[in-house]
């Protein structure tokens, strides 16, 4: 069901950026895995998933400080337990990118139905490139994007508008005309900096989603070609 349609796109979409954890697939289950195994590495006791989804969307470096942590506002400022944290997590992390890692419903199907209708489509996610790009691989989606922009393919992550501006340009689409497609905030930040039109889903790892004024929230992947169409029609 379409739940909601804000303020319509100042152009029709030409293509759609997607992130990736909390969005495509459900991920949280092997960052839990690897981020309690770090935190065993420094004799701490393992966190429930829900608290490590919740620290989840701003990148390892940040998951690793939060989770070590334990706390939302921590940090990476580069400490010798956090760096140590960062090595065992990334080898932790490495070693099981899939175990449990799957695609929320309809993912696969939606995403070949989109570019079955031409649409280029990019993955701008603030996961570095080192799980990224091996990730796709072992999902067997690599090939379905143009474009992938990674959490340190650039200087900047989002909520900076560059990723998507960066996909934009390589897309060969205005901003304006990029769809972003994700769970959490910075996503919708993202987004916004860069002048591009927004759908959040609201199953993902973010919260209060529905409260952020995105273009339109769905609650199921395979919604978005009729949201697409419906925000197509609106312009
Ligand atoms: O790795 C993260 O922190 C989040 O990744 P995402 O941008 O694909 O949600
Ligand atoms: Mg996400």
């Amino acid at each position: 069901m379409l739940a909601a349609l804000y303020p319509c796109p100042a152009m029709p979409i030409q293509a759609i950026a997607f992130d990736l954890d909390g969005t495509l697939i459900d991920s949280v289950h092997d960052l839990a895995r690897a981020a309690n195994l770090a935190r065993a590495d420094a004799g701490l006791a393992p966190l429930e998933v829900d608290a490590v989804a919740s620290y989840v969307g701003d990148g390892a470096a940040s998951l690793v400080a939060r989770t070590l942590a334990d706390d939302h506002h921590a940090e990476f400022t580069g400490s010798e337990l956090q760096r140590a944290a960062m090595g065992n997590f990334d080898r932790h992390y490495k070693a099981g990118l899939k175990i449990a890692t799957e695609f929320y419903p309809q993912v696969q199907h939606t995403l070949a139905e989109l570019h079955a209708a031409g649409y280029p489509l990019a993955i701008v996610t603030n996961k570095p490139e080192r799980y990224t790009l091996p990730l796709l691989e072992l999902l067997g989606i690599h090939e379905r994007f143009d474009c992938v922009v990674a959490g340190d393919t650039l200087p900047q992550k989002k909520p900076a508008a560059e990723p998507l501006l960066h996909a934009a340009a390589a897309l060969n689409v205005p901003a304006q005309a990029l769809l972003m497609v994700g769970d959490s905030k910075n996503d919708l930040l993202a987004a916004r900096a860069a002048g591009s039109p927004v759908v959040m889903v609201d199953y993902g790892y973010g919260e209060n989603v529905a409260a952020l004024g995105a273009d339109a929230l769905i609650s199921a992947f395979d919604e978005l070609p009729a949201v697409l169409a419906a925000l197509n029609t609106t312009v």
